[in-house]
């Protein structure tokens, strides 16, 4: 057996692996469709077992809800880059500034589960991954807001299955008020533009 080495990239552990098994669960859901159908009701009971067993292990959700405003577990379990949540690809943000200009930058290839038009990506995705990194993009600025305004340019179909640069950029502050930019693209194409209005809150954000 193969031994790891620095190029290996790490397997997830712990709820890390129990969300990526997650994940490709729904990604096989969305591929096999209808071509599973005989087992659908089998393999549904199992997983619903699954569930009720990850159920028993939750807390009340008010003290979950509590947990979460913990910065580290928000970043955990965020519906983006969070490795703890089945729902996020995820995006992976970890070349923060590679340009020096203050750019964060992130990988992404999303498959069936993220369709919109056929072969391409949900608009609505694109603009989550957008919101998502301007964000980040204001959070390492010193400056984290709510988005209070969010418009995208789409100006070609997002490809499945290829990997997607996602980038984003803080441009300006005035007041609370925070303007930011952003990118979707690949291979030097840019399929995604998005600018962003962000408002600092009246009091900070805990970290
Ligand atoms: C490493 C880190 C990782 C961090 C990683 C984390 C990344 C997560 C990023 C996800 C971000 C989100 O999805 S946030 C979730 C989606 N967004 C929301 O739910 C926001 C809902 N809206 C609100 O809560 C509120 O409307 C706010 C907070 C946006 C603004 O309320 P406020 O604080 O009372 O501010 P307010 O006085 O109304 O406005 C302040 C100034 O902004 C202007 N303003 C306010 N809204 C708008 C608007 N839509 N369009 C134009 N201008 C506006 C006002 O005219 C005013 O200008 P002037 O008179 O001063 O000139």
């Amino acid at each position: 057996m193969s031994q790891p080495t620095a190029t290996t990239p790490a397997q997830p552990a712990g709820t890390e692996a129990l969300a990526a098994a997650a994940r490709s669960v729904v990604d096989a859901v969305v591929r096999a469709g209808d071509h599973c159908a005989e087992r659908a009701a089998e393999l549904a009971a199992r997983l619903r077992a699954i569930a009720d067993e990850l159920d028993r292990c939750a807390p009340p959700l008010q003290d979950r809800l509590g947990e979460m405003r913990e910065f580290s577990r928000s970043v955990k379990y965020n519906p983006v880059t969070g490795p703890g949540n089945p729902f996020s690809p995820p995006l992976d943000c970890t070349d923060p500034d590679d340009a020096g200009d203050g750019t964060v930058r992130g990988a992404v290839a999303l498959g069936l589960p993220y369709q919109g038009p056929p072969g391409h990506v949900h608009g609505g995705i694109s603009a989550l991954l957008m919101d998502h990194m301007m964000g980040v993009a204001n959070g390492r600025a010193g400056v984290p807001g709510m988005t209070a305004r969010l418009t995208l340019d789409y100006h070609r179909p997002v490809p499945l299955y290829q990997e997607l640069t996602v980038t984003a950029r803080h441009r300006s502050s005035d007041g609370r008020k925070v303007l930011t930019t952003g990118t979707i693209g690949a291979g030097g194409e840019t399929y995604v533009s998005a600018e962003g209005l962000f408002i600092q809150p009246r009091t900070p954000l805990r970290e």
